[in-house]
């Protein structure tokens, strides 16, 4: 089974399977600085925002081994400091990716005898982060499960599984357990242009779980929802405002949207780390644009339009709240608004029952 983001053993690096290559080539790549895994993280080798957020958690722990003889104390840790913030910049949308760097930020603010103990305390706090991704998606899923029905015909956007976290997924995480659970439901995968997750990434995973599907082009989403075939929709988070509104991948918003319109239940499946309760709205979540490149020559090669042609390419889009049923998270079916009380309440709860 893949694996999409690990630390090597000596903490010299963290590896990556490159999700640009899939789902023909399995290739995994080494990267040994904070820089390096930050670019990486741009480049999406490694994508979906529990995925990207642990990257950045080992991305600390390698340049702490790599600047570990560098200097004294007070210099270590400034550099360190300066890496969690081209980190958190490497992307803007996900949520993640900060609740990570300020977990790393702690760390480095606390009181360590020495440099070799603080190194030590940052490894363990990014594997933490890691270990902690695997076990809160097992929740989200088993969560997940008890709204699917048997023979359910699943509306699926973008990807959500194994590679977009550490291990099984979000969304795609519900969709498997529903699958494990033996309830023989199929899903729609939209293809989720431009950089198409779903049709390379989804359906890989899908076919790795054995899990019936059928690709589709975004725009057949409106279609198959007139024609009776969908059921309900999952759909992932990179960032869940206070009151609700989420950004996630483009084209979230048209299938909730036509969701609505056709009455089908609509769910983002999200952990409590995408929940951001200092956003109160999506209108203050800023929108990730990505290159034009991605749009022209979607599968990196030819063009699908002329070169000069202007694009605009937003890689999320925002969903208010009035088109989503629910959240699916790892403490049960919630809705908002979702403040700093009562994400830490549910904090809490979940540090109890450990
Ligand atoms: C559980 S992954 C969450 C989220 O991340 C993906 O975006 P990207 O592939 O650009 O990293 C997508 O929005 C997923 O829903």
């Amino acid at each position: 089974m893949y694996v999409s983001v690990q630390l090597s053993d000596d903490h010299k690096s963290v590896v990556l399977l490159d999700q640009r290559r899939l789902p023909f080539h399995e290739e995994y790549i080494h990267f040994y600085s904070a820089s390096e895994v930050a670019q990486a993280i741009r480049d999406m080798v490694v994508r979906g925002a529990p995925a990207i957020a642990v990257a950045a958690g080992f991305g600390i722990a390698v340049e702490a081994e790599r600047l570990v003889n560098s200097g004294n104390y007070e210099s270590y840790t400034k550099n360190l400091e300066k890496a969690c913030d081209w980190l958190e910049l490497s992307r803007p949308t996900a949520v993640n990716l900060s609740w990570a760097m300020k977990r790393m930020r702690k760390v480095l603010s606390s009181e360590w005898d020495s440099i070799e103990s603080l190194k030590s305390a940052i490894v363990n706090e990014a594997t933490r982060i890691a270990s902690e991704d695997v076990a809160v998606n097992y929740n989200i899923a088993k969560t997940g499960n008890s709204l699917i029905p048997s023979k359910a015909n699943i509306m699926h956007i973008c990807n959500t599984g194994a590679l977009a976290t550490v291990d099984w997924g979000t969304a795609l995480g519900v969709i498997r357990m529903a699958h494990m659970s033996g309830k023989d439901i199929h899903v729609w995968v939209c293809e989720t242009r431009p950089r198409l997750q779903g049709a390379k990434l989804t359906t890989f995973e899908l076919q790795q779980q054995n899990i019936p599907m059928t690709l589709i082009v975004d725009s057949a989403a409106g279609y198959l929802m007139q024609m009776k075939k969908v059921d309900l929709c999952l759909a992932g988070a990179d960032r869940v405002a206070c009151n609700g509104d989420t950004a996630n991948k483009i084209g979230t918003y048209s299938v909730a949207c036509l969701a609505k319109l056709h009455n089908i239940p609509f769910y983002i499946v999200t952990p409590l780390s995408s929940i951001d309760p200092d956003v109160l709205s999506g209108k203050e979540i800023q929108v990730e644009e990505r290159s034009c490149e991605e749009v022209l020559r979607p599968s990196g090669e030819s063009l699908v339009a002329p070169d000069s042609t202007p694009v605009f390419n937003p890689a999320f889009d925002i969903t208010p709240f009035s088109f989503i049923s629910g959240f699916i998270t790892e403490v049960g079916i919630l809705q908002p608004p979702f403040t700093w009380q009562v994400v830490n309440k549910w904090k809490e709860k979940l540090q109890t029952t450990k």
